[in-house]
């Protein structure tokens, strides 16, 4: 079964979107993720995709991490989706119904209101969120913040000089995480610019992660280190984050169409 594809990416976080609205797909399952993220045997993408009806919203978004686990949220795809569909539109994800709004060359999208409490992240038992009493080799103090998906967020000085190649894995799957965690490392530059480096859930280092972004720039504001809209930088890029007077993330940024194709769906169903 040949299935058209669109590749695309949002500030080198890259994605391949399966069009579900319009032809019925097989179904997603953990090797036709893994065969489609594969860098070396397949067309490659931190996440996949999926695009179908909906009854809640103009349509829904599935979420697909490289390792096969379908999440909740994903900012840079959402941006990459507003494009792709060309028009406003509120999209229906398993973390909850977004909008979506293209503009210039990318999109403005707003992700609803964060959540901060132990149990919304969630983590396994009760504590501040704000200030976590935890840490890993020299990081610590963390926030914590649900964006539609889970984050923990440490600052530092310098984050560029963490190892989070190997201090990534090690949170993402410690018992702290029942349903494991993207980790932020985010140095505030002044009030209005932070660098950010993450390690995400189901992905590994990727070039840039809008969930993360909102979440970093949330934590920031809850600390009173930055003001309310921000500009956050990844090694692919930068993004705008606002917190709005609604409590709405208001998050803006660059998405873009990399090229079209087809596969195989083969015997992956
Ligand atoms: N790894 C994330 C999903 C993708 C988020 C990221 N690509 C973004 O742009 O927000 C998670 O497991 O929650």
């Amino acid at each position: 079964m040949r299935v058209p594809f669109t590749k695309m990416h949002g500030l080198g976080n890259d994605f391949i979107v399966l069009d579900g609205r319009n032809a019925t797909l097989p179904p997603i399952g953990s090797a036709v993720v893994a065969a489609l993220s594969d860098r070396h045997t397949g067309i490659g993408c931190d996440q996949l995709i999926v695009l179908e009806t909906s009854t809640r919203a103009d349509f829904a978004m599935r979420i697909f991490n490289a390792d096969g686990g379908e999440v909740e949220a994903c900012g840079n795809a959402s941006r990459a989706v507003a494009l792709l569909h060309g028009a406003e539109a509120m999209v229906e994800t398993s973390g909850g119904i977004i909008h979506v709004e293209p503009v210039g060359h990318g999109a403005r999208i707003d992700m609803g209101t964060p959540h901060f409490e132990w149990d919304q992240i969630p983590l396994a038992y009760a504590m501040d969120t704000l200030a976590m009493p935890v840490g890993w080799d020299g990081l610590d103090q963390p926030s914590a913040v649900n964006v539609g998906n889970p984050h923990v967020i440490f600052f530092t000085d310098n984050c560029d000089a963490v190892p989070l190649e190997n201090l990534g894995p090690q949170i993402e799957h410690d018992a702290l995480f029942p349903e494991r965690i993207n980790v932020n490392v985010a140095t505030v530059n002044d009030r209005n610019s932070i660098r950010l480096r993450v390690w995400e859930r189901g992905a590994g280092i990727t070039r840039a992660c809008g969930t993360g972004a909102c979440a970093t720039a949330i934590a920031a504001m809850r600390r009173g280190m930055v003001e309310r809209e921000v500009e956050v930088t990844l090694p692919g890029g930068t993004l705008t984050i606002e917190w709005d007077e609604h409590g709405h993330i208001i998050m803006t940024g660059p998405a873009t169409e990399s090229f079209r194709g087809t596969f195989d769906w083969g015997d992956y169903a």
